[in-house]
């Protein structure tokens, strides 16, 4: 993919406003920098970090490099950042970022689940919605196991949206996941529109929501449904969901309409490392097995013969799905020390 430059946007829809630097009111909390101007990182693409600047009417994109007295800290898709220099957003116009504000929350994932570097995929976002098809791709309840550890590990909240209820009843999904009183929206293709976009909509109102899925779930099609093409240009990058983006490995974070929320649209995933997640921890995000660990002895690594979880399961105690969702767990604790794919 070409670098973007600010041509990629379709400038009728991006205010262009001259710099009003100095005009701002000056607060206690204002950056260090003099000419600092807040903004959002929407998406990153090799060294350029798109930038949302501005309130209202003013609101525009602004095109920013990192600035050398940041040294190596990482800039992702939802931080928080100061700008300086030409944040006008004319064509042409670079900026650079100057300070990256604390996290309130850090969406990270490795490449495997051994491997050392962890990756911060989004910062700033309070939901994790899991796109998960019901057929045509089969469902992967050990990646979606996967995304849901992600998701309470970074304090975010998890929904679950499951799509192309048209093909198949939904019913025997989510009696599986009925334990984990997780959220969730079922969404189908009709002749006219999709079922389940306003429950959808609903779900997302007034929240930073980071849509991760594997490819062919969905997951653009509910994206294109939710953020009309007019705000895409200011959220971002034209045809950002279409399929050459996915070459891209950055996020992209699109404002829904009438400014009631943000929907992070990330490429399609494989797999989830979760190597960056303290072991011990695991099984505490395994919300209808962590009971039964009442019963483990002191120490219980949860994959040795003594564990209680066993009996938990055979008596029903985490429900239909209760033996699946053990041995999803024991296969993360596996994985943890081999490398896995799933
Ligand atoms: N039957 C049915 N098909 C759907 C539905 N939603 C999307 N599709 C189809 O599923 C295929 C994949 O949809 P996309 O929206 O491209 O999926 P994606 O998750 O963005 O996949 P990538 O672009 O590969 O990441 C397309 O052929 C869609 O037309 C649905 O609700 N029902
Ligand atoms: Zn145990």
């Amino acid at each position: 993919m070409m670098a973007r430059s600010s041509r990629d946007y379709d400038e009728s829809d991006v205010r262009i406003r001259p710099n009003r630097r100095g005009s701002r009111p000056r607060s206690k909390d204002r950056p260090a920098h003099e000419d600092a101007v807040p903004g959002q990182v929407i998406t990153v693409d090799r060294g350029r970090y798109t930038t949302l600047v501005g309130d209202g009417s003013d609101r525009h994109v602004v095109m920013a490099m990192r600035a050398r007295e940041l040294g190596r800290k990482g800039i992702v898709v939802g931080d928080r950042v100061d700008v300086v220099g030409d944040t006008s957003g004319a064509e042409g116009s670079l900026a650079r970022i100057v300070r990256v504000q604390p996290r309130e929350t850090v969406l990270r994932r490795t490449a495997d689940d051994t491997d050392p570097v962890e990756r911060v995929l989004v910062a700033n976002a309070d939901q994790l919605v899991v796109v998960s098809a019901l057929a045509n791709p089969e469902p992967r309840p050990r990646l979606i196991d996967r995304c849901l550890v992600a998701a309470y590990d970074a304090g975010m909240e998890p929904l679950l949206v499951l799509t192309k209820a048209d093909l198949t009843d939904p019913g025997p999904f989510l009696d599986q996941y009925a334990p984990l009183s997780v959220r969730h929206v079922v969404t189908a293709r009709r002749d006219v529109g999709t079922d389940g976009l306003d429950a959808l909509r609903e779900a997302l109102s007034g929240r930073v929501s980071v849509l991760v899925g594997h490819s062919g779930v969905g997951k653009s099609t509910l994206v294109n449904a939710l953020v009309p093409q007019a705000l895409r240009a200011t959220g971002v990058v034209n045809d950002v969901t279409g399929r050459g983006r996915h070459t891209s490995s950055s996020a992209v974070a699109l404002a829904l309409p009438d400014d009631d929320g943000w929907v992070i649209d990330t490429p399609g995933v494989r797999s989830f490392g979760l190597a960056h997640v303290d072991l011990s921890r695991i099984v505490h995000h395994f919300a209808d097995l962590e009971p039964g660990t009442a019963r483990c002895p002191r120490g219980c690594t949860h994959d040795e013969p003594e564990c209680g979880l066993d009996a938990w399961v055979a008596s029903g105690d985490a429900g239909p799905a209760g033996a699946a969702r053990l041995d999803s767990l024991r296969r993360l604790l596996r994985a943890r020390s081999a490398p896995t794919t799933d």
